[in-house]
């Protein structure tokens, strides 16, 4: 990527520089008022006319433009020779030697030009010739005194501006002063003497060897009479500098002399070159470039506007622009880039422009005025980038950016971009707008099962239900993972958003196949409306969130509008999460301890650890009004480890003091499944130095009914151990006799409800004598708990409970009296 960044930076930046030297090429020809340059189409119709034309010949560009050049520029005597000439040029696609004319005028005058033609080609074909002409008037002037000077050819020689060089054989005999001053050198001495080949580089820039040149226009010389070429000379500084020599061989007192007039045409060599150079930069550039008229009509384009538009250069010389004539914007438009070329010489910008066919694509434009030596614009260069891959990537990239890459709907960014959008309307236009938040319900079970590629394509057939559900103006983004929020612009009120809210759940549950599976989902649906339960993104969508969040604690396949009672208990549960987050290390926690007593002794054998929480606020707080919290936002298990280290090392304690009694304690379910649960009873342990038998877990029936292999490892390593294992609120759940007997526990407790029924509800309370016999069976211990009077205690003695707690025996504190023993009737 990088690389190739760097090579079309490269290839921009040589296309930059190049159209820079086009840009000054075009200025400086328009303004040189030296050379004359103008072309001609085949028909001989001027195309291009620069200011010196107009100077020289004394007809206005924008006469002579569209018009023959032969009723401008007349040949007089010499039309077929000029014809030829031309001919020649078309014919053969070479520039023929430059030659003097002597041409009439439109006025009647005469000049004499020395005139160099050009082909201009394109695609191999000569397309324009272009002419540049210098006015040599003057010098044919001088030229005709020197040959009617006789007597004074001294004098002439000596005067002449043309450097003269009189050679005989190879040898330097005579020199001029305008010579001495061409070849840079002080006297005659310098050059006399010396041969021209003395004041050449060796190689001449054809290729050749000069003096292989040179002999063989020596021998043209001495057999035609004379020679006209160009020549590079170097001066006696070591400059090298172009001239074009008449070299004229003359025979005197029967010597064959040879006299060459030299005139430096450097400049004119660097005009060509430079021509040349700009014109292979206006046909080759990748860009199209128009040059127009100061009434913006066109007057030349390159080859790469034809590919680019689809118009033949033929087509469009002599019109308006053809992005202007296909009326893509508002003539004002157009009026104000031209006033603002007009005064500040330059603009650029991004504009539509149109194909021979019909299409509209976008160009960036650079419109630049040209200036001639009055700095009154002449004429205009546009050059049209074609944007439209640019334009394309662009959209791709802003695509992308927008978009969820795997169900292609709105991401978050473009969501956010559309709510803010539906919110503004809504609040101008006094209508409502829902949000919708919906969350797949135990997605993460269908990743798990089928596995990540079967979610995605899960994912992308819930995408395109959501989308066949909502309207066009409606929007149903992505948020990530298997979230999707969708907005429901403009809608007449709740009904209408229970209504989509029901499809969407009618749609969402339908079967779908996943490779050669049938999978069947749910989700979960929050809505919040603007503007009742907030007028603003970040409320909608909070609010929204809550909702589904309710949804989700409800058991899920619902939705739920938000209502401000959710919200104060979702405020109230975030407070809780972050103040427990805190609690562990501000060692806000508490154990207490509720006596455990022998039914017959009335002794304290053993004590259950209940946790507390002294919360900052709200004082002391019980397990159920926070576990919950603990176990859903993952702190249950550093918790529940903080547990059994505090109640090991608290078991020890009373030992040490000679009380040795066994502590329970309540294990999680995400305790008693986590892989690290023997680790960590081990530790407990082991850093407390207490036995296994004085630690009691106390576990669910929930956690054990499923009877599976992992369940009864975990029960029986913890047993090997030598820890002791009661399964609490015993009889509140399914458990059945064969389940319980893969367990090697110690003991039942029996749910405080029934003991609280033999009060209350004696006929229930029969569930009691059979909870004990099942024990009994199981060879177990039996504990009820809950027990507030002395008839549940007599009876429970009646029907062979062994264990007890409750109020009656005593309440939970942090220093139970274990010491004491309880006299029963
Ligand atoms: N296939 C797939 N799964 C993803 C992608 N992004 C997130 N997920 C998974 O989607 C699941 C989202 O789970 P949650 O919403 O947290 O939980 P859930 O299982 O849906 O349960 P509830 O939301 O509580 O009903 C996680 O398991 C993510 O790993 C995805 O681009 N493709």
């Amino acid at each position: 990527m990088g690389a190739e960044g760097d090579a079309s930076d490269d290839r921009d930046a040589a296309g930059l520089a190049a159209l820079e030297v086009l840009y000054r090429f075009v200025a400086a020809v328009e303004v040189t008022p030296d050379v004359a340059v103008h072309s001609s189409d085949r028909n001989g119709i001027v195309r291009y006319w620069n200011r010196a034309c107009h100077l020289l010949f004394g007809v206005p560009a924008c006469d002579a433009v569209g018009r023959p050049l032969a009723s401008l520029v007349a040949h007089p005597e010499r039309e077929a020779e000029f014809a030829a000439v031309i001919d020649s040029v078309w014919r053969t696609g070479k520039a023929p030697l430059a030659r003097d004319w002597c041409v009439r005028l439109p006025d009647g005058s005469e000049r004499w030009v020395y005139s160099s033609h050009f082909p201009v080609s394109r695609g191999g074909q000569t397309r324009q010739v272009l002419c540049m002409e210098i006015d040599i008037t003057g010098r044919k002037i001088d030229e005709q005194v020197l040959l009617h000077a006789g007597a004074n050819f001294r004098q002439l020689f000596e005067r002449s501006t043309d450097a003269i060089v009189l050679v005989r054989g190879r040898e330097i005999v005579d020199v001029n002063p305008a010579a001495l001053q061409l070849f840079r050198c002080d006297g005659n001495d310098a050059m006399v003497g010396r041969s021209l080949l003395d004041f050449s580089p060796p190689v001449q820039p054809s290729g050749e060897a000069s003096m292989v040149r040179d002999a063989a226009l020596a021998a043209r010389t001495f057999s035609d009479g004379n020679q006209r070429y160009e020549w590079m000379y170097q001066s006696g500084a070591g400059e090298s500098f172009w001239a074009e020599v008449l070299l004229t061989s003359v025979a005197v007192d029967h010597q064959h002399l040879a006299f060459a007039v030299i005139r430096d045409i450097s400049l004119r060599k660097a005009t060509e070159r430079t021509l040349t150079m700009a014109a292979q930069v206006f046909e080759n550039c990748r860009d199209a470039i128009l040059i127009l008229d100061s009434s913006y009509r066109v007057v030349a384009v390159n080859r790469a506007f034809s590919d680019v538009t689809g118009y033949a250069p033929e087509g469009v010389i002599g019109q308006e622009m053809p992005s202007l004539r296909a009326g893509l914007h508002e003539p004002a438009f157009h009026q104000q880039i031209r006033d603002h070329v007009d005064a500040h010489g330059h603009w650029e910008g991004e504009v539509f422009s149109a194909r021979r066919g019909g299409e509209v694509f976008p160009v960036w434009a650079a419109l630049t005025a040209i200036h001639d030596s009055a700095n009154r614009i002449t004429s205009y260069m546009a050059i049209l980038s074609d944007i439209t891959d640019r334009k394309q990537v662009e959209e791709q990239t802003r695509h992308l950016a927008e978009h969820d890459f795997l169900t292609d709907l709105p991401n978050r960014v473009l969501f956010l971009d559309r709510l803010q959008q539906a919110l503004a309307t809504a609040r101008r236009q006094h209508t409502r707008v829902a949000v919708m938040f919906l969350d797949l319900d135990r997605f993460k079970a269908i990743n798990d099962t089928y596995g990540h590629q079967a979610g995605d394509i899960v994912l992308k057939e819930v995408a395109a239900r959501l989308v066949r559900c909502v309207r066009g103006v409606d929007t149903v983004s992505r948020q990530g993972g298997d979230e999707f929020v969708v907005i429901l612009a403009d809608i007449g009120g709740a009904d209408q958003a229970a209504h989509v809210a029901g499809s969407v759940m009618q749609a969402v549950s339908q079967p779908m196949t996943v490779g050669q599976r049938q999978v069947t989902l749910s989700a979960s649906i929050g809505i919040s409306i603007c503007p009742s339960d907030g007028d603003d993104v970040d409320t909608l969508l909070k609010h929204a969130d809550v909702a589904m969040y309710h949804a989700k604690q409800n058991g899920r396949n619902a939705f739920q509008f938000f209502s401000p009672e959710m919200n104060a208990h979702v405020v109230e549960r975030v407070q809780m999460e972050n103040k427990l987050r805190q609690a562990l290390e501000n060692r806000e926690f508490l154990l207490e301890y509720q006596p455990e007593i022998d039914i017959t002794s009335g002794r304290t054998i053993g004590v259950e650890a209940l946790i507390r929480w002294r919360h900052p606020q709200r004082g002391i707080l019980r397990p159920d009004q926070f576990i919950p919290v603990a176990e859903a936002c993952g702190l249950m298990l550093a918790i529940g480890e903080w547990v059994l280290r505090e109640a090991c090392a608290r078991a020890r304690a009373w030992r040490d003091q000679g009380c040795p009694v066994v502590v329970a304690v309540n294990l999680s379910s995400v305790q008693f499944t986590h892989d690290k649960l023997l680790d960590c009873v081990d530790d407990a342990l082991a850093s407390a130095g207490l036995a296994p038998q004085f630690l009691d877990l106390e576990i669910t029936e929930g956690m054990i009914q499923t009877g599976d292999a992992a369940t009864i490892a975990t029960v029986n390593a913890l047993r090997q151990r030598g820890v002791l294992l009661t399964v609490d609120d015993f009889g509140t759940g399914y458990s059945s006799l064969s389940t319980l007997r893969r367990y090697s526990l110690t003991k039942l407790k029996i749910d405080r409800s029934f003991v609280d029924d033999i009060t209350r509800n004696p006929a229930d309370a029969a569930i009691i004598p059979a909870i004990i016999a099942v024990a009994r069976s199981l060879k177990l211990r039996v504990i009820a708990e809950g027990v507030e009077t002395a008839e549940q205690l007599h009876f429970l003695q009646q029907h062979g409970c062994d264990e007890y707690q409750g109020h009656y025996a005593g309440m939970a504190s942090i220093n139970p009296d274990l010491g004491i023993t309880r006299r029963h009737p």
